[in-house]
């Protein structure tokens, strides 16, 4: 450890030396550092989708509509965008400081430290380097030891791409995080447990630096069925997709559950199975397409919930393991006790409790009973619903008859609330989350109102009140001639 103490202290001294030098702040720079992120991925597609198979069996195409692709397309939007989101937004200031002028400036943090996740390791890290980088920062990447394929691909392979005086790549686990904490960063940006997350702050805190957690937590999938039973086979395989279809149900905004009215249990069980078996096969172990569990940690504590003789009992469909095989069948509860613990932990894998209400409308109850979660997803075409679920929950995202596309869309804030995370990012959130905004005032020498300096009289207090009724003032301005 005494070396990697030593390699730390090198390359903090390195960017923070790159920082200052000011080679990040051109524009020119970082369009080229995330042309080369964009030219590294395309150039070796086959080695990250063999990095990703090898760490959680990941299949190609998965992994290029979850990984790879988002990352094309993160730093071509970002190229394509750059120069107007670095531009400085003029403000319009109070008239009684007329004619000076306002603008805000995005200037970069500084020097950077990005965690990422295992279950999306390419996109995890790469998504926000290339935000961090985008903001004219200089930045240090530690990726999952959980990935360790990947996590050694992008050690190896960003150096060999990117000015590695500026970025800096580092494996390693929780024992490597740790001596990185120990020092000042300029932000940090973190993707993984709540209870991890907390760990972060407490660091971050200890310098005032700012962060963003990226976490977790149970997201809710409503089904309204009474307003959607044209599309039900769509809802069914959604919902499906939702939970085994990335990651095997190992990702952050993953379906954890589902609640409906207990009417449409046995619709909703009868159709997911077949659903499960077109995507799968007769043996979803031996299908290819599911990924791995990501290691026998998490194939263990999987057992775990499930060993809950009452969760047992709910088993409506799959629950068979393999831990030396890191598989988890496909399965679905009916109705596990809420108290139990697969309905108050982060499922993080193939599990999808189905949980029935008499009437739809509670679940906003039960939901609201939990953790703020990243993502709501809700199947209905009930409006009145949408608006409850909309003012009477609170989520990181809510999304309507769909699930988990609000991560591939640049153009929506991705983050949580409480719980769930802090902050947000993906295209213009990504540079603004890792961008200072500094206020810029320029005022002018050629007018000095008296009204602004002691000694004050009622003549003073009139004029300044009058300046606070900016349209009044206006007119004085205009009538003075001061302002056309
Ligand atoms: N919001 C989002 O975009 C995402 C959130 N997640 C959340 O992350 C969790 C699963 O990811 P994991 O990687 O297992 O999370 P984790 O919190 O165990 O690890 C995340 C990162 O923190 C580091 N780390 C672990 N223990 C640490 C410690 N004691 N001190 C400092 N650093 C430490 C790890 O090396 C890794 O780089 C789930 O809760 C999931 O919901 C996962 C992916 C995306
Ligand atoms: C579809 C990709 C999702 C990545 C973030 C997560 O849910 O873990």
């Amino acid at each position: 450890m005494e070396a990697m103490k030593e390699t730390v202290e090198e390359s903090l001294r390195e960017m923070r030396e790159t920082f200052a030098s000011g080679r990040t702040r051109s524009l020119k720079w970082r369009k080229a550092q995330i042309g080369a992120i964009y030219e590294m991925v395309k150039d070796n597609e086959d080695k990250i989708c063999n990095a990703l198979f090898q760490d959680l069996g990941k299949h190609s195409t998965e992994a290029f509509r979850d990984e790879l692709g988002v990352v094309l397309r993160t730093a071509t939007v970002a190229i394509n965008c750059l120069d107007k989101w670095a531009v400085p937004k003029h403000s319009k200031l109070p008239l009684l400081f007329y004619p000076a002028k306002g603008k805000v400036i995005s200037e970069p943090y500084g020097t950077v430290l990005v965690l990422s996740s295992w279950n999306f390791p390419i996109s995890l890290s790469l998504d926000p380097l290339i935000g961090a980088i985008a903001a004219g920062n200089t930045v240090l990447l530690k990726s999952s030891e959980l990935s360790p394929n990947a996590s050694a691909f992008l050690a190896k392979t960003i150096p060999a791409y990117l000015d590695t005086k500026a970025i800096k790549v580092i494996e390693g686990g929780p024992d490597v995080a740790t001596i990185l904490l120990q020092h000042q960063w300029d932000k940090i940006f973190f993707t993984g447990s709540p209870k991890i997350g907390r760990i972060i702050m407490a660091a971050a805190a200890q310098h005032l630096t700012p962060v963003t957690l990226e976490l977790g937590g149970k997201c809710p999938t409503i089904v309204d069925h009474h307003t959607i039973s044209k599309n039900i086979k769509s809802v069914v395989k959604r919902i499906a997709g939702g939970k085994w279809g990335s990651c095997n149900g190992q990702a952050c905004i993953s379906v954890d559950y589902v609640l409906i009215e207990k009417s449409f249990a046995p619709t909703l069980i009868d159709m997911l199975k077949p659903t499960i078996k077109s995507f799968f096969g007769e043996n979803p172990k031996e299908s290819g397409c599911l990924s791995r569990i990501a290691n026998k940690h998490h194939v263990q504590r999987l057992s775990r919930l499930l060993s809950d003789p009452r969760v047992q009992a709910s088993i409506v469909y799959g629950g068979s393991i393999d831990e030396d095989k890191l598989y988890v069948e496909p399965t679905i509860l009916l109705d596990p006790p809420l108290d139990s613990e697969i309905m108050n932990e982060e499922i993080f894998g193939p599990i999808l409790p189905i949980i029935t209400v008499r009437d739809i409308q509670e679940s906003i109850g039960i939901i609201n009973t939990k953790p703020k979660p990243l993502a709501i997803y809700a199947f209905t075409n009930d409006e009145n619903l949408k608006t409850r679920i909309l003012s009477e929950t609170s989520s990181g995202s809510v999304t309507f008859n769909d699930v988990m596309i609000q991560y591939m869309c640049d153009a929506l804030p991705f983050g949580g609330v409480g719980e769930s995370g802090i902050g947000r990012y993906h295209g213009k959130y990504s540079f603004d989350c890792f961008s200072h905004e500094k206020a810029i005032m320029e005022g002018s020498l050629g007018m000095d109102l008296e009204a602004r300096y002691p000694p004050w009289n009622n003549f003073k207090l009139t004029f300044i009140r009058l300046a606070f009724r900016e349209a009044y003032f206006k007119l004085i301005l205009l009538m003075l001639g001061l302002k056309r």
